[in-house]
């Protein structure tokens, strides 16, 4: 039963967006995981189809986290700040290798004086988007303390992290350059994965999204497989919980096939 507004067919996803930056990608390969490719060809994707996995966006206030979900999910853009007070949601539906797949934005405040309430709805957070902005070190800084926060209320070995610089159309391409390099450091001191958008020119954001989606998809999936112990008779399947680690971890990797 599907109770959920239709997939756009701008939301439909049947290659693995890439990274943008291979040196902080959550893991490099091409494609999806060979399981995962299986799994979908086969319709071994159990309860994914109907899942509804949550996605945190934290970050300092106004660093642009609402302008992002608004560009995305509405093509819009507000060049006026309005805090978010508290958080507000906005549900995305994919279709992934032929599979529903749903986001659950969530949009957190980054005022101090909402954060209380901003954090009570951190936990189960399958992804966590940490926001800066390319032209305030200040906040790029302060995401540690926001990352440390979201996993408090949440496991830090499942929770795919995503470090996004945001407002790239206010910097030249000196500055840029510059702020990328130490945005890449601490990509990867958290393991996380790198983005640079721009809400106001769009640039980026649908990729950006789009590899969220895939990503998480992907680790559900796998994920499910697991539970599940993915064997039918006669396969050879076997699953690491290695899987869910994926921080560059295709390229230590043999990729693995299910024929
Ligand atoms: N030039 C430019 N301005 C942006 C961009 N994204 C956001 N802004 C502006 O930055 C301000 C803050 O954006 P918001 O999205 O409301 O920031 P926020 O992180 O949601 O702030 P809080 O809700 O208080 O945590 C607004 O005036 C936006 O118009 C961008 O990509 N480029
Ligand atoms: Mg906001």
């Amino acid at each position: 039963m599907n109770i959920l507004a239709p997939v756009r067919r701008d939301r439909v996803l049947a290659e693995l967006p890439q990274y943008l930056r291979k040196e902080a990608a959550l893991h490099v390969r091409k494609d999806f995981h060979p399981r995962v490719t299986c799994a979908c060809q086969e319709h071994r994707t159990g309860t994914v189809g109907f899942k509804i996995s949550k996605v945190i966006v934290v970050g300092d206030l106004s660093v642009g986290k609402t302008c992002l979900i608004n560009r995305f999910c509405k093509d819009t853009f507000d060049k006026n700040y309005k805090a978010t007070i508290g958080v507000d949601f906005e549900m995305e539906r994919f279709e992934v290798l032929g599979v529903p797949f749903s986001l659950q934005l969530w949009d957190t405040a980054g005022q101090e004086r909402f954060k209380c309430i901003a954090s009570t709805y951190y936990r189960g957070a399958q992804a966590i988007i940490i926001v800066f902005s390319l032209n305030d070190v200040a906040s790029l800084e302060h995401t540690r303390q926001w990352l440390a926060d979201a996993l408090k209320e949440n496991d830090p070995s499942s929770a795919l992290l995503f470090l996004v610089g945001s407002k790239k159309d206010l910097s030249t391409p000196a500055q840029y350059v510059l702020m990328e390099r130490d945005a890449l450091k601490v990509a990867q001191e958290m393991k996380a994965e790198y983005w640079a958008v721009s809400s106001l020119t769009g640039e980026n954001v649908r990729e950006f999204f789009f590899r969220v989606a895939a990503l998480t998809f992907e680790a559900n999936v796998l994920a499910e497989l697991e539970k599940s112990g993915a064997r039918s008779i006669g396969d050879v399947v076997r699953i690491n919980s290695d899987d869910n680690n994926l921080y560059l971890t295709a390229s230590k990797k043999k990729p693995a096939c299910c024929f």
